[in-house]
């Protein structure tokens, strides 16, 4: 499985969001997407995603260019969950990640397919309200609920915008780790867009880097996270520490 991005430029109408990016990211590793508001991270992944053709370059996936498949296709193999989930309309919650399922699937429901649905709910914790209604859900549950949908399809691709932005600390640690370990098991490429570096720090294996329009860094994340980078990226200054179980802590310096 290979993702390659070659100088991929992307942006709306006369605006250049990402310009001629190129990188070639790995599959099995979880890659976070860092950098500050309004720079062009979601740009990128709906770029990626194929929902905004690109303005120069190409996006190869097993050397096949996006831009040429089918939607169909390419929904098969690449699943994009944008920042802003829809509230959804009046189906419960199995029901929803069951549609997720069969989107482009075959219209029969087989005993495999509600065994695939029962297992992603309990591995995200939600079991427990899947005959509840999506417009009962809280902020924090409908995310649950959206990342079961894209999971459930098992992309080559795998493209999450901001999703732990309304999960509480366990919710958010216990996703990061399931994508971590689906990445590996399932030898996707995944991206992750996340501001909570501390975060970001404790379960990536990669980390891609964007400001400006221009990659400020891509790599494994030991290398790449650095106080430069945070400084580069978010104009502030931080200690990187080391945690008692080795991981990397982030830690801010107040200003004043
Ligand atoms: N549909 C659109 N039409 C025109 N400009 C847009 C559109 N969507 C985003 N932009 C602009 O593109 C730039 C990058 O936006 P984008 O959403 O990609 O940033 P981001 O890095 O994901 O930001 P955040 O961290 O705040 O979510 C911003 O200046 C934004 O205003």
């Amino acid at each position: 499985m290979s993702l390659v991005l070659e100088q991929l430029s992307l942006g709306y109408r006369r605006e250049l969001i990402v310009n001629e990016l190129s990188l070639a990211a790995g599959a099995g590793r979880l890659c976070v997407l860092l950098g500050p508001n309004g720079t062009g991270k979601s740009t990128l992944l709906k770029g990626i995603a194929g929902l905004l053709a690109p303005k120069q370059g190409r996006v190869l996936l097993n050397g096949e260019d996006l831009a040429g498949m089918s939607r169909a296709r390419r929904a098969g193999k690449v699943v994009y969950l944008p920042q802003i989930t829809p509230t959804g309309a009046r189906i419960t919650v199995f029901e929803a990640v069951l549609m997720a399922l069969k989107v482009h699937g075959a219209v029969r429901v087989t005993e495999a397919d509600l065994a695939a649905v029962r297992d992603v709910l309990d591995e995200l914790g939600v079991a427990h309200l899947s005959a509840r209604y999506l417009e009962q859900l809280s902020g924090g549950q409908r995310q649950l609920v959206a990342i079961a949908q894209a999971l459930i399809r098992k992309p080559e691709v795998l493209l999450l915008d901001e999703p732990t932005s309304a999960l509480d600390l366990y919710h958010s640690l216990h996703i990061m780790a399931v994508l971590r370990r689906l990445t590996r098991a399932q030898n996707m490429v995944t991206l992750v867009a996340i501001h909570d570096l501390n975060l970001a720090a404790r379960t990536a294996d990669d980390v891609l880097a964007v400001k400006g329009g221009s990659l400020q860094a891509f790599g494994p994340l030991h290398q790449c996270l650095s106080p430069e980078l945070v400084h580069t990226l978010y104009g502030v200054e931080a200690d990187l520490l080391t945690g008692p179980d080795g991981s990397l802590l982030v830690h801010p310096r107040l200003a004043g």
